[in-house]
């Protein structure tokens, strides 16, 4: 049964077009198309509303009998319902008529039904950890396709003559055709096009737990993974993959999807590390390295198709991840367009990388130091896999701003190649297959050439403004279903893995701890037995001990040290290293502050080491953060003290001041002098009040006014005034209104000052408190701002780039050399030859002969007339200038030629993006 997306949204319909029954019981089957035929689809009428998730309702679902996908013999076949419905249309419509298309592909719909179901069976089996093997495991499977219609946006409700409903959606929400109102309307030929999943409204957790659920499952199994959005700009893909707060979306809950696994499956351990890219106008930006700029696309045969250099980060919580991620999307390029007001400027690419490996007693034989060669059977060996969740750049229409329109041509270039890829990967068998046209192509040839398994979601809009778009969408859906891939397994057996040379790098210090607690032993010991030693040259021997004491317990101490570090490198590793456990007992207690480790990976795969200054950087701003928090915690705690005397004397209780202050100064951490200075004042001037209310003889108001005047001047006179603490009389303040024999008015207004004063006291000191957490935060900030820029430079300078610069600069260096000496040879030689030339100029001035040409080697013998010599001369000078002028024009004549290339290079590049625009318009 088809159900058209408004029905299936819930949204009120204003008007129905055909006689069909809204009612539960009625049913459209029955209603003719203007074909005279039965129509698999159902026609529609606008809708008035936006729908939510929630108001869908079942009762508004369109009672269309469709025939499942399982028994298709009950309905014509998909291509003779196109035909006919064509033949109808087209006969009566003088509207051009579409090509018929390649409709519903069953055969291939029902491989993937076969797939899912045996994926699903797999999912189930226990984990390919319980029986290590280092054979590749493969699952071959045509990819999974899911097209989602949005719902309705505001601006396309309030088109004129309301939305109309484009595309309906088979009850079993497998197909897509357009509705059949919308078809009589826009006299267009039915189409019926079949996906693993046609899903409608706003709800990311059923599209989750549809099309990608299983796809993270089976990456942490080891298989890699990619799942992509693809779409027109503004249809759905941000929100599919992204989410808002209330929709979580797929990223999000493949992330939390992620850490779950681990916890459920005690057998294995886990190390994660994640990077986060984007391809903007055909270059590839670092999200988590914004100023790496133009990454290179590699590949070599361990590591197929990469990109380098990346940063990675090791990732041991979910709400890391998300920061990692929301991290990176600031830096994302995106804008408001024509059609959307955040719209994606790039595509994204988030990647997990997912290394395993079995931790059961019996799997890791053998010592774990030593190296097992590339290939060797090793039931511990690693598995890795990758998921790739992709945001691509909506397809869009030409925009009205320039920088927009260039950003398009990029954008659908991109795309296009992605559709013709597709195309020959499932119609050319052998043809050539041109990954190489884009980077967003190459980027995803290892996942598109079937070594991963792959769920692809089309988002297209509801609206008949988008129709051809989201035609072309579905048509690019269909295509992509035929796809098949072969997804295998990645096991690695060598230290090239990080979790294996991380367990290796705590097995080799833990080692080495115990050779440093042997070691303490062994010195005790050779110290006790020379304090054993007694006899004759008692003096001097225990002159000796006692230099021999002092040299122990010198080196105790930096034992002690060197056993500090590697317990802290080991626990620090250990953490890395994900377990149910740890993942458990992280869920459980609350986050600590996430700190930040990264890895540069060199072009070889080659994993860089942790810089060791970022570790004693971050040892030191843990110290830092500590200590703040120390000074916060006091001051929250007198804070409290204050507040507490407040309390008290809003009660009218006795507060005794005199312990108050002596609290506040007894602190440990030395005090902030102003603070507790300014605090004393303000307590000492409600005091004073104190004595107003008792001796009655200055109870008057314009006292108290002129004393509240005096505690606000206070701060500036702290000093002076804190010193006079000496009275008892004054240590006591009673503000019970009762207690006092004069309770008239003035009384009253009394107590009201008091309670203000100390009102003002504890504003004061919670704005005290207040800069000291922003000061604390902005130091966090500045700590943070300064490790990561050490961070990169101490990564950049490991780095390859940074190695083939200096190389470059080398080779630039010795190129300098070569060409001043050169250039210094041809110096020379002009200078000889204008000697030369003067020579023979004197020669025939003056009539002697000239001279012999042999004590100038190199210098062509001249001629022995004046005149010859003159004239040589002047043919000299006259090359000289006619070479120069050569030069000049050469020079001239090649940068017009670069400009003009460049203006050529322009001009092609526009072209290109115009004819992109026009091909995926009318792509088929
Ligand atoms: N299924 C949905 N339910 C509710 N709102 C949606 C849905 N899909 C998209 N939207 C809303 O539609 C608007 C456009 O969506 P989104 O930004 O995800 O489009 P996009 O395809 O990523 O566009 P672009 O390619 O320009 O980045 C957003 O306001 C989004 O919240």
């Amino acid at each position: 049964m088809l159900k058209s997306v408004a029905d299936r949204l819930g949204i009120p319909h204003s008007s129905s077009s055909s006689s069909l029954s809204r009612s539960p019981s009625s049913s459209r089957a029955t209603s003719p198309n203007p074909s005279g035929r039965t129509s698999v689809f159902s026609s529609s009428s606008s809708s008035s509303s936006v729908a939510s998730p929630s108001s869908r309702s079942p009762s508004r679902q369109q009672q269309i009998p469709k025939p499942s996908s399982a028994t298709p013999s009950s309905l014509a076949p998909p291509g003779q319902q196109s035909a006919s419905g064509i033949r109808k249309i087209s006969v009566s419509s003088p509207m051009p008529v579409l090509p018929p298309l390649a409709a519903h592909d069953h055969s291939s719909l029902a491989t993937s039904v076969a797939n899912a179901a045996q994926y699903q069976d797999h999912a189930t089996t226990p984990s390919p950890s319980a029986a290590p093997s280092t054979s590749k495991t493969e699952k071959t499977e045509n990819v999974t396709v899911t097209v989602r219609i949005r719902p309705f946006s505001n601006s396309e409700l309030r088109v004129a003559g309301g939305p109309t409903d484009v595309w309906a959606v088979s009850d079993d929400g497998s197909r897509i055709g357009y509705a059949d109102d919308y078809a009589v309307q826009a006299r267009r030929a039915m189409v019926d096009y079949g996906y693993d999943h046609a899903l409608t409204g706003s709800d990311n957790e059923l599209i989750y737990g549809t099309s990608v659920k299983n796809l993270v499952q089976s990456a942490m199994e080891g298989y890699n993974g990619t799942v992509f959005a693809y779409g027109q700009t503004s249809s759905g893909k941000t929100y599919t993959m992204s989410g808002t707060e209330d929709q979580p979306g797929i990223t999000p809950r493949a992330v939390e999807d992620v850490f779950k696994y681990i916890r459920q499956n005690s057998d294995r351990e886990f190390l994660l590390r994640v990077s986060y890219l984007e391809i903007y106008n055909e270059s590839i930006r670092d999200l988590l390295s914004p100023e790496a700029i133009d990454l290179r696309i590699h590949e070599d045969r361990r590591r197929g198709v990469y990109v380098s250099p990346l940063k990675e980060e090791i990732v041991t919580t979910p709400s890391q991840v998300m920061r990692i991620i929301e991290r990176g999307d600031y830096q994302r390029h995106v804008s408001s367009t024509d059609f959307n007001a955040h719209s994606s400027r790039s595509h994204s690419i988030f990647q997990i990388v997912i290394e395993s490996r079995d931790r059961s007693p019996g799997a890791t034989t053998g010592s774990p130091t030593v190296r097992k060669p590339l290939g060797a059977k090793s039931a511990s060996a690693v598995r890795v896999s990758q998921l790739n969740l992709i945001d691509l750049a909506g397809s869009e229409k030409a925009s009205t701003d320039v920088e927009r329109r260039k950003e398009g041509a990029f954008i659908n270039k991109s795309l296009l190649t992605l559709g013709t890829v597709i195309s020959k990967l499932t119609e050319e068998k052998g043809a050539h297959i041109p990954y190489r046209d884009s980077k967003l192509t190459r980027i995803l040839q290892s996942s598109l050439n079937g070594s991963a398994r792959v769920s692809v979601i089309c988002t297209i809009s509801p609206s008949h403004l988008n129709v051809e778009e989201s035609h072309n969408t579905l048509k690019f859906a269909a295509r992509v279903k035929k796809v098949v891939t072969k997804a295998q397994t990645n096991q690695v057996m060598d230290d090239k893995a990080l979790l294996e040379k991380y367990r290796r790098e705590i097995s080799e210090l833990k080692a080495q701890l115990m050779m440093t607690a042997a070691g303490e032993a062994a010195g005790a010991n050779a110290s006790g037995a020379k304090a054993a030693v007694g006899g004759k040259q008692q003096a001097e021997l225990s002159s000796l001990l006692q230099k021999e004491r002092l040299k122990h317990e010198e080196e105790m101490v930096e034992m002690n040290m060197v056993r500090n570090a590697l317990k802290e490198r080991i626990d620090h590793l250990t953490k890395l290293i994900l377990t149910s456990q740890s993942v458990n007992s992280r869920a459980t207690v609350p986050e600590q502050a996430a700190t930040r480790y990264t890895v540069e990976t060199s072009s070889d795969g080659t994993v860089l080491e942790f810089p060791k200054e970022i570790e004693s950087r971050l040892a030191r701003k843990d110290t830092m953060v500590r200590q703040l928090q120390t000074e916060l915690e006091v001051e929250q705690e007198k804070v409290a003290l204050m507040r507490a005397a407040l309390e008290k004397a809003a009660k009218g209780e006795v507060v005794d001041l005199e312990r108050t202050l002596a609290k506040l100064e007894m602190n440990p951490v030395a005090p902030r002098d102003k603070f507790l200075m300014e605090k004393r004042a303000s307590i000492m001037n409600l005091t004073e009040l104190e004595h107003l209310d008792a001796g009655g003889e200055n109870g008057d108001l314009a006292a108290l006014l002129a004393l509240q005047k005096k505690q606000e001047g206070t701060t500036s006179q702290t000093q002076s005034i804190g010193t006079a603490m000496d009275d008892d009389s004054r240590s006591l303040l009673v503000l019970a209104p009762g207690d006092s024999d004069d309770e008239g008015e003035g009384t009253n207004a009394l107590s009201i000052a008091k309670s203000a004063a100390l009102e003002s006291e504890l504003l004061e000191m919670r704005s005290e408190l207040q800069s000291l957490r922003q000061a604390k935060r902005e130091l966090e900030i500045v700590v943070v701002d300064q490790e990561k820029k050490l961070e990169d430079m101490v990564a950049f300078e490991d780095s390859d780039e940074f190695r083939n610069l200096v190389l470059e600069l080398e080779e630039q260096r010795e190129r300098i050399v070569v060409l001043e000496e050169e250039k210094e040879m041809a110096f020379n030689t002009i200078t000889e030859l204008r000697n030369q030339v003067r020579k023979l100029e004197y020669a025939r001035s003056s009539g002697t002969p000239p001279p012999s040409s042999g004590g100038m080697a190199g210098v062509p013998t001249m001629p022995s007339t004046p005149n010859s010599s003159a004239a040589e001369g002047s043919r000299i000078r006259e090359l000289e200038l006619m070479a120069q002028k050569e030069k000049r024009l050469r020079m001239s004549e090649q940068s017009r030629n670069m400009g003009r290339i460049a203006s050529l290079e322009a001009e092609l590049t526009m072209v290109k993006a115009e004819l992109s625009v026009r091909n995926l318009a009318g792509y088929s």
